[in-house]
Formats: C-alpha cells, structure tokens, sequence
C-alpha cells in the first residue's frame, strides 16, 4: 500500500513562551502544499527501510518513519514490513518533510492492517514522534498552538493564488533556529490575523524566526526580498527555513532566482 505524504508552509509563527519541558509554546497557521514524498509498506518476513530521491540525514533507526513503526509495534501485534520511502520534500527547510513521513506512515499502517485507530489515536502517536506530526494527520489549514501540536481548524482556501515556494541551498536545524529567538506573548493572535485581506499580511503576520536566521543566512533575506519584488502579496520564510514562500495573484517570472535556488511553482 501507498500513500503521498505532503509538504506545509507555516503562514506566521510566533514564540510565545519558553515551556519548563525545554519546548516552546508558538502559534502558527499551517497550510498543506503539494511538494509530495512517496511512502509504501508491504509485509515481508523482516523488518526493513530504503529510500530513493533526495539523501536523507542521520541513521535508518533514527528515521521517523522507522520510529513509527517502533511505536505502534508495542501496542500493537504487527507483522514485519518493508518500508520504502521517495523522498523528494526538501530536507531541512521547513517544509515538515520528515514529520509528514511519520504521520502518513501511522495512517498508511492504520489503513493497510485495519488497525481501527480513531483520528485521536493518530493524533497522540503523531505528537510523541515531534511537535509537527500531528498537523498531518488531518491535514487541513489550522490554527496552532501550544508546541504546536494542538489545533482549531480555519476556513483557509488559497487554491485560487499562485503559491511559489523558494529553496535556497541551506539546511536548518530547527533545534539551532528556537535556540537563537527571544520569546515573545503577542498582543494579537494569528487565529483572527488570518482573517485580513492577504494583502494586510506583510505589515500583521510575521514569522519569530526570520530576524535570527536572515542575520546568519543573508541570502534568505534576499530570496524573501525578491518575492516581494516580484509582486507576492504576502511572502515568508516557512517554519524556522530555510524555504521562502509568496503567495501571487498570478504565478510570477522569478527567472534570476532559478539560477541559484530550487523553485517550485503553483504548490
Ligand atoms: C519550526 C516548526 O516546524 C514550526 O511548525 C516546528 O515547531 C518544529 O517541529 P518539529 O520539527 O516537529 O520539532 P520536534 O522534532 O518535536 O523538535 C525538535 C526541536 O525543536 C525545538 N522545538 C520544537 C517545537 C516547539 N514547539 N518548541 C521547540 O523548542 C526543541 O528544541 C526540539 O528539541
Ligand atoms: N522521513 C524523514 N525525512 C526527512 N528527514 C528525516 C526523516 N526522518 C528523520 N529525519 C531527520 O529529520 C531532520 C529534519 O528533517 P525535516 O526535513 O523534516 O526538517 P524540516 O523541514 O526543517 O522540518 P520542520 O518544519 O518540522 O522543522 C533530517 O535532518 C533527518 O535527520
């Protein structure tokens, strides 16, 4: 069995509050995007993982999807299975790409041994796995809140805007990014914020972490800069980067920034 775990953009982020657990408490909006992996599980004799597409970081045991496996099996009388995942979600950026992975690996697993696990089963084995997991069980436009793992959904439908996402070659730890941010409450939430004309976005909505990581990494600054320039309507760094995203009327011509960044188009 196969399924297509996607992408997010987080349109806003504010840290609010460092949490005694050595996490903080943030709210973001987060928007599915159609940057796709490819996940498949079969049943095999012995339990093992490949993957194909981009190079993923770190060792097998440590990827999330091999984690999910762990997870369920202690509750749950499962065979052994073969586990290959396409990678194709830049890694680093972002973009959830490996929290994507978990949470679709759960529902892949839940669907393929009809395990009957509820939507708040999933849910709870997402969060142990990372602050970002849950988000894509459901995979709908929500407001988030806590570690992020906590969620209201909102009536969000960007389907009409070109949405262009900028990838410039740098990989951020997400644990270095909330390292470098000064927690901040915030006098209005993103929850009624997201409700402006996107137009009103650039001067309300702001991601924490971009002051940090433009400081280290001018170049993001850049990217973001010529978004702007080339008439987003609103444009971001997503989750603590290194991608750029714009929000357009209309795809725009971003020729310059192709030479040097990865783009995608309409996502
Ligand atoms: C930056 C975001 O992508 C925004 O959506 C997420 O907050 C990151 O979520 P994630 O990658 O799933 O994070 P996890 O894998 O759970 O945690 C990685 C590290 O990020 C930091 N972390 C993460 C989430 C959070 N609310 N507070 C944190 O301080 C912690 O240092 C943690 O050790
Ligand atoms: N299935 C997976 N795909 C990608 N990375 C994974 C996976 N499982 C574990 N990882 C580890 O997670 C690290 C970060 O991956 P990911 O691409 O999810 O970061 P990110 O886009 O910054 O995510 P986030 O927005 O959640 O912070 C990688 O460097 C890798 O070591």
């Amino acid at each position: 069995m196969i399924n297509f775990p996607n992408a997010k953009i987080n349109i806003g982020l504010n840290i609010t509050e460092r949490r005694s657990d050595g996490y903080h408490n943030l709210e973001t909006i987060f928007y599915p995007v159609q940057i796709k992996d490819a996940l498949e599980v079969i049943e095999v004799p012995e339990l093992s993982f490949e993957s194909s597409g981009l190079d993923i970081p770190g060792r097998v045991e440590d990827n999330l999807c091999v984690k999910g496996y762990h997870l369920l099996k202690k509750d749950f009388d499962l065979p052994p299975v073969k586990i290959h995942l396409h990678k194709n979600i830049p890694i680093g950026a972002g973009l959830g790409g490996g929290s994507a992975d978990a949470a679709f690996f759960i529902r892949l697993m839940n669907d393929k041994f009809e395990m009957g696990l509820t939507i708040d089963q999933q849910l709870g084995y997402a969060r142990k796995l990372g602050a970002d997991c849950a988000f894509f069980i459901e995979n709908k436009p929500v407001f988030a809140f806590e570690k992020g793992d906590e969620f209201e959904p909102v009536k969000l439908d960007l389907s009409a805007y070109s949405i262009v996402l900028v990838m410039p070659d740098i990989h951020i730890s997400t644990s270095e990014a909330y390292g470098g941010v000064k927690p901040t409450p915030v006098s209005q939430s993103l929850y009624d914020l997201i409700y402006e004309p996107i137009g009103a976005w650039k001067k309300s909505i702001k991601n924490d972490f971009e002051n940090n990581i433009f400081k280290n990494h001018p170049e993001i600054r850049g990217a973001k800069a010529a978004l702007y320039d080339a008439g987003a309507l609103y444009a971001s760094m997503s989750g603590s980067g290194a991608s750029v995203f714009g929000i357009f009327s209309k795809a725009p011509d971003l020729g310059y920034l192709e030479q040097t960044n990865q783009v995608f188009y309409n996502i």
